[in-house]
């Protein structure tokens, strides 16, 4: 049985659903997955950060209702967030980063990525900016020092989207795609049409954690924009930037607008899409659209996403499940550890043979 020990930078939603998780189902995944998760060091902004080899008690971090600072009373912490020095020292096999997404550059995730690869160190990632900005520089760093860079949750939370595609659907040829691919924009759209106004609205999507730190980047479609580059970089093969992507949300929309389609039988919906044309340049854009009730993705509700990949050989296939929310994305954190460790054992039983 292996023991993976991590280091959990930022402890916000989705790291303290993982936390919860290794709580609760350590033992499940021991005997399950033959793995179990060990958490040696946290690090946030906010709570400070604290490092101890043998391990912290998953449950009692959680339980825990740390104040501002608060790590700094465990032994072996400290009120502040050490970022480098803990991802650099700690003895993790594995950093898992879930602390804000930056749209503009990527950043401090792109560094705290870079340095955890660079210290041999497998990194597991929600964080969109690292994988749209500079998936291709994290990628050959991760080969370099023999390890791997997964980002399973940076698109669609813990629907499996990038693996699937790229695993289970490998050689339909993927020629473009379009979907919903931001949960909050999607519920808050679903919350107007039921009479809600905007504001309260996206306060609900905060409360059920699905909103960015700051929910500009859901209504205005720079979330969405990331997903597309990072679909588009890893499906398309492209190399696309945030910049490239032509962007608009939702946040023009009006109850009126909302009204009309109603009255149309249509629905405003926020459709990220990516096309490769014949000469194999890739475009990509973020719109709403109003779409027909007949639409496949006009009955995708509330935090759901849903994805229709255009292929040569199957046509469309459509994936859809939640797009956010903490246990879910934690859960594609997961998944990431599980692609590790079978990628590990396949590398052992390559030397065997
Ligand atoms: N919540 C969701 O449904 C999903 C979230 N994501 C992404 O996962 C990441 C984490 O999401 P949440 O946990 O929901 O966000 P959150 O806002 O609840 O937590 C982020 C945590 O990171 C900490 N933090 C921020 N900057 C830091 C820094 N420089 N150093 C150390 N700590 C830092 C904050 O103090 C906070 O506790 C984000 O990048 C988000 O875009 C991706 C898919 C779905
Ligand atoms: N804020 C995002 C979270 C997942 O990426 C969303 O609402 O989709």
């Amino acid at each position: 049985m292996t023991i993976y020990n991590i280091a959990l930078i930022g402890f916000g939603g989705v790291n303290r659903a993982l936390a919860e998780l290794i709580a609760t189902k350590n033992h499940l995944w021991e005997r399950d997955l033959g793995f179990r998760l060990n958490i040696v060091a946290v690090s946030d902004l906010h709570l400070g950060s604290v490092i101890s080899p043998n391990g912290l008690d998953a449950k009692t971090l959680v339980e825990a209702n740390f104040a501002k600072g608060g790590f700094g009373q465990l032994s072996g912490g400290s009120s502040e967030a050490d970022n480098e020095t803990i991802i650099k020292t700690a003895p993790a096999d594995i950093v898992v980063e879930a602390t804000f997404t930056n749209p503009k550059d990527g950043e401090p995730a792109v560094s705290h990525c870079r340095w955890a690869l660079q210290t041999g160190k497998h990194v597991v990632t929600t964080n969109k900016g690292p994988v749209a900005i500079a998936a291709r520089e994290l990628k050959s760093l991760a080969g370099a020092n023999g390890v791997r860079f997964e980002y399973e949750g940076s698109v669609m939370s813990g629907t499996p989207v990038i693996r699937m595609a790229e695993k289970t659907l490998a050689g339909a040829e993927v020629t473009g795609f379009e979907g919903i691919l931001n949960g909050t924009s999607n519920f808050v759209l679903g919350r107007m049409e039921g009479g809600l106004d905007f504001a309260a609205a996206v306060k609900e999507a905060q409360q059920l954690g699905y909103a960015e730190a700051d929910p500009t980047a859901d209504v205005e479609g720079f979330d969405v924009r990331l997903k597309v580059v990072i679909l588009a970089n890893e499906l398309l093969g492209a190399n696309l930037k945030p910049e490239d992507v032509t962007c608009k949300g939702i946040s023009d929309l009006s109850p009126s607008d909302i009204e009309a389609a109603a009255k149309a039988n249509s629905r405003w919906k926020l459709i990220g899409s990516a096309v490769r044309a014949e000469d194999g340049k890739v475009t990509g854009s973020v719109a709403p659209k109003r779409l027909a009730l007949e639409h496949p993705l006009a009955a995708v509700n509330g935090a759901t996403n849903a994805v229709s990949l255009n292929t040569e050989l199957l046509g469309a296939v459509t994936i859809t499940g939640p797009g956010a929310g903490r246990i879910e994305t934690a859960y594609a954190l997961l998944s990431d550890i599980v692609a590790i460790h079978a990628a590990g054992k396949s590398a052992v039983t390559k030397e065997a043979a």
